[in-house]
């Protein structure tokens, strides 16, 4: 605020006369009238307000608390700006380059066809110019792209802020044009569209903004020009060499030419002034030759020559900042580690100092020929996996012969692979066909499918790179040639895109067995670690014929599932699925190699042969089949001896085919679930039993003796639902689960069950006031059991 405040102030200082404002809201068209006034008007008529004859707009109130937040921020890396404005410079030039394809005319003539941008300092009037020959803005553009149309980027962002933001991620949230405001407090946007005339939008970022048509401006023919009318304290934005340094860091990949108005001090030849040639003979003799003869010649034309002197004198020109060669038109290998850093912190608008986990630069030749660079990013992006279904968003950037077509072209990966950066250079697809025209490419399939195989090589090299992921055996040959940088890589991708893995198993038929090895996960004999399919293969025991997994909310719980009881004792490894897409991922994943996964909580669990099963299963029979009977009204399927278990009496257990109790977990928390559909894929329910457990037992002797018993009939049914809890499913009549436990209760305690509950007396609303009242004074003086400050009583103890 106090800046903001400031800024005002300044600006109150520069106030031209007011008459002035007046005089040009007035004038039809500037470029014909009185160069005086037209040169106040290009010097911003004022800082303190707003053109008058302007409309007036409001910023959307989201875009205004981003301009606040920028306006007071007091972050320091102000630098940015100028990289976000070039970036949509050149944004606006891909653009009209596109559509120059399919009509030439778009462009222009003269200066107008050429494609670059132009920086300009005016150290006079503290006036940074960036100004493009790209599309241009409409009046309709300029109101709606620059403040009243939030982006959904635009809330994101405020939030980010407010949190732990860094400013430098101002691009990836698609608001990268307020960043202006980072070093100006005033800003014009001078614009140019081929349908429309020429717009001013000037805005001082108080929550408003004004649109003029440009009548006073050189017009521009095409495009657009930012005048950052720069912050006091802004001031080194106004030296050519910083300016130089910042185009270098932060835009040595946009394909256009960024020129400077740059100075250069030149010697120029003028005529000696007569007064002062003879002081001036020597420095003028000595400055414009250094060769005898040329002196002596000099020394006796003399008298007829007219006399010279050289002066430095400061002329301007532009001057190339950039070199446009495309890095992925050279060859890999001359490309440095540091130039694919670079690269990919351009293409994701991402400048931290993160390196991106791996890339990928490759020529791909034959039928279609194409080049491409990959990139995996160190971090997922904020919004990878919202709408993931419906956003259209692709991050690869397609080029047919180096002109720059779409970053929207989501024909070129599938979806689950949209975390990956990057672009497409095609030199087969055509080029003056629409964008539609294009998706529909027959050589499009041939590129994504190399894509992908490409993509899916690079990610799976980061595992082979990585000394933490190798097996016990060939642990010793990575860790010598190891590099620290690589260790702990792949868990560091796993983590920001496991998810992406997992989701293109779902979809991706074809690529499921190359994606199933790149998957990781922890288990019971990881021991906090990743490990993966094939380790885990290597670990099995010898006549385990499954993969063994379980599914649920976390680690933690699972880890103590009576599911896992009787494998951990038996030695079998199992897999840990903690995250809701693994029971999606589980339906799609059925075999790994030769192997065959099981849900251990599921049916069909072996492990071996047990040879008295027969037995066992022979004398239980009385009470597997007098449960299930008794079990009729809660839809249980059947009752069977188990041979999951070691300590807990007994489990429920779902068929193959249908929902495990943590996918009933998942679908029950979805809001649009369909209630229908639940107890149509609701798995058919098993309970199984210990037939080792001392209850189990003893229930087969009281059933046995007397199948009609209440008290064994109630506890059977307290059992399963207690069994249902434990394996993970969410009892549908919690009351009725309370009250058995408390009849349960009852009569562990030897209480009747028919004990009345005592009434309580009905008192008077009134006469309980003034009961209460009349104890105050006796409760101060005596500390109840719920004051703080008593003594911890007996009583409390105990309780
Ligand atoms: N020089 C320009 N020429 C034409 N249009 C522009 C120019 N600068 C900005 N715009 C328009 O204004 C919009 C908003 O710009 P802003 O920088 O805030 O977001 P963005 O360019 O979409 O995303 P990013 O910040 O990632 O570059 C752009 O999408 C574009 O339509």
């Amino acid at each position: 605020q106090k800046l903001h405040a400031k800024a005002e102030d300044d600006s109150d200082s520069l106030l031209d006369p007011p008459k002035v404002e007046e005089k040009l809201g007035a004038v039809p068209n500037g470029l014909s009238t009185d160069s005086d006034v037209v040169k106040r008007e290009s010097e911003s008529i004022s800082r303190k307000t707003l053109r008058n004859t302007a409309e007036k707009f409001e910023f959307q109130a989201e875009v205004s608390r981003l301009m606040d937040i920028i306006i007071n921020s007091l972050y320091s890396n102000k630098d940015i700006f100028l990289r976000e404005l070039i970036s949509n410079a050149s944004d606006a030039l891909d653009k009209i380059r596109f559509l120059s394809l399919t009509d030439k005319e778009v462009l222009g003539e003269g200066d107008n066809a050429k494609l670059d941008i132009q920086i300009k300092l005016d150290k006079e009037k503290k006036i940074l110019s960036i100004r493009d020959r790209g599309i241009g803005m409409t009046k309709e553009d300029l109101i709606k792209n620059l403040g009243t149309i939030a982006k959904s980027g635009t809330s994101a962002f405020v939030e980010k802020m407010q949190t732990s933001g860094d400013l430098n991620l101002i691009g990836q949230f698609g608001v990268g044009f307020y960043s202006v405001y980072l070093v100006a407090d005033y800003v014009e946007v001078i614009s140019k569209h081929n349908e429309d005339k020429q717009y001013v939008w000037e805005s001082k970022a108080d929550g408003a903004f004004a649109i003029s048509e440009d009548t006073w401006n050189e017009p521009l023919g095409r495009g657009t020009e930012i005048r950052l009318h720069l912050r006091e304290e802004a001031g080194e934005y106004l030296e050519e060499s910083k300016l130089k340094d910042l185009v270098k860091k932060y835009s040595e990949f946009i394909n256009f030419p960024i020129y400077l108005w740059a100075s250069k001090e030149v010697d120029v030849e003028v005529p000696a002034d007569e007064d002062e040639s003879t002081d001036e003979d020597e420095t003028s003799e000595s400055s414009t030759s250094d060769d005898g003869e040329s002196e002596k010649s000099e020394d006796e034309d003399a008298e007829d020559k007219p006399k010279t002197k050289t002066i430095k004198e400061t002329t301007y020109e532009w001057e190339l900042l950039n070199d446009v060669k495309a890095i992925w038109l050279r060859n890999p290998k001359e490309v440095t580690e540091e130039e694919y850093t670079k690269f990919y912190h351009s293409l994701a608008k991402d400048f931290g100092d993160e390196k991106p986990l791996a890339w990928s630069h490759f020529t791909a030749e034959g039928d279609v020929e194409f080049k491409a660079v990959l990139f995996v990013p160190p971090k997922a992006p904020h919004d990878l996996y919202e709408s993931y279904y419906n956003a259209n968003k692709a991050n690869l950037r397609l080029y047919v012969r180096r002109v720059f077509i779409s970053d929207e072209f989501d024909e070129l990966l599938p979806k689950y692979l949209n975390f990956l950066m990057g672009l497409v250079d095609s030199d087969t697809l055509p080029l003056n066909v629409s964008r539609e025209m294009l998706q529909q490419h027959s050589s499009l399939k041939t590129i994504k499918k190399k894509l992908i195989r490409k993509a899916l090589d690079m990610i799976r090299k980061i595992a082979d790179e990585d000394p933490d992921e190798a097996n016990d055996k060939d642990k010793k040959d990575v860790e010598n040639s190891s590099d620290d940088e690589k260790k702990g890589q792949y868990a560091k991708f796993w983590n920001e895109f496991g998810k992406s893995i997992k989701l293109g198993i779902i979809e991706d038929s074809v690529n499921r067995n190359r994606l199933a090895k790149l998957l990781r996960f922890e288990t019971t004999k990881s021991d906090g670690k990743l490990t993966s399919l094939d380790q885990y293969i290597s670990r099995m025991k010898s006549g385990q014929k499954d993969i063994f997994y379980i599914t649920g909310p976390n680690k933690e719980q699972l880890e103590k599932s009576p599911f896992l009881e009787r494998l951990k004792k038996k030695g079998y490894e199992v897999i840990y699925f903690t995250d809701p897409v693994d029971e999606y991922l589980m339906q799609y994943l059925m075999d790994y190699g030769d192997q065959k996964f099981q849900n251990v909580s599921k049916e069909g669990l072996k492990m071996g042969k047990d040879s008295k099963a027969k037995e066992l299963k022979e004398s239980f029979k009385d009470l597997t089949k007098w449960w299930k009977t008794a079990l009729a009204s809660e839809n249980v399927d059947d009752v069977k001896i188990s041979n999951r278990l070691a300590d807990t009496p007994c489990v429920v257990v779902t068929s193959k085919f249908g929902w495990s109790a943590n996918m009933e977990r998942i679908m029950q928390a979805q809001t649009l679930s369909d209630a229908n559909k639940q107890a149509y894929m609701r798995g058919k329910r098993v309970l199984e039993i210990n037939p080792r457990h001392p209850i189990i037992k003893e229930l087969l002797e009281r059933v046995v003796k007397d199948p009609e018993d209440d008290g064994v009939k109630q506890t059977a049914h307290l059992m399963y639902q207690t069994a249902l809890m434990e394996s993970g499913f969410t009892l549908s009549d919690p009351k009725d689960f309370a009250s058995r436990i408390y009849s349960s209760v009852k009569s562990s305690l030897s209480i009747s069950p028919d004990a009345i509950i005592e009434e309580e007396e009905d008192v008077d609303e009134a006469e309980a006031e003034t009961e209460a009242k009349e104890a105050t004074p006796n409760s101060e003086a005596e500390p109840t059991r719920d004051d703080e400050d008593a003594e911890p009583s007996v009583v409390k103890d105990e309780l």
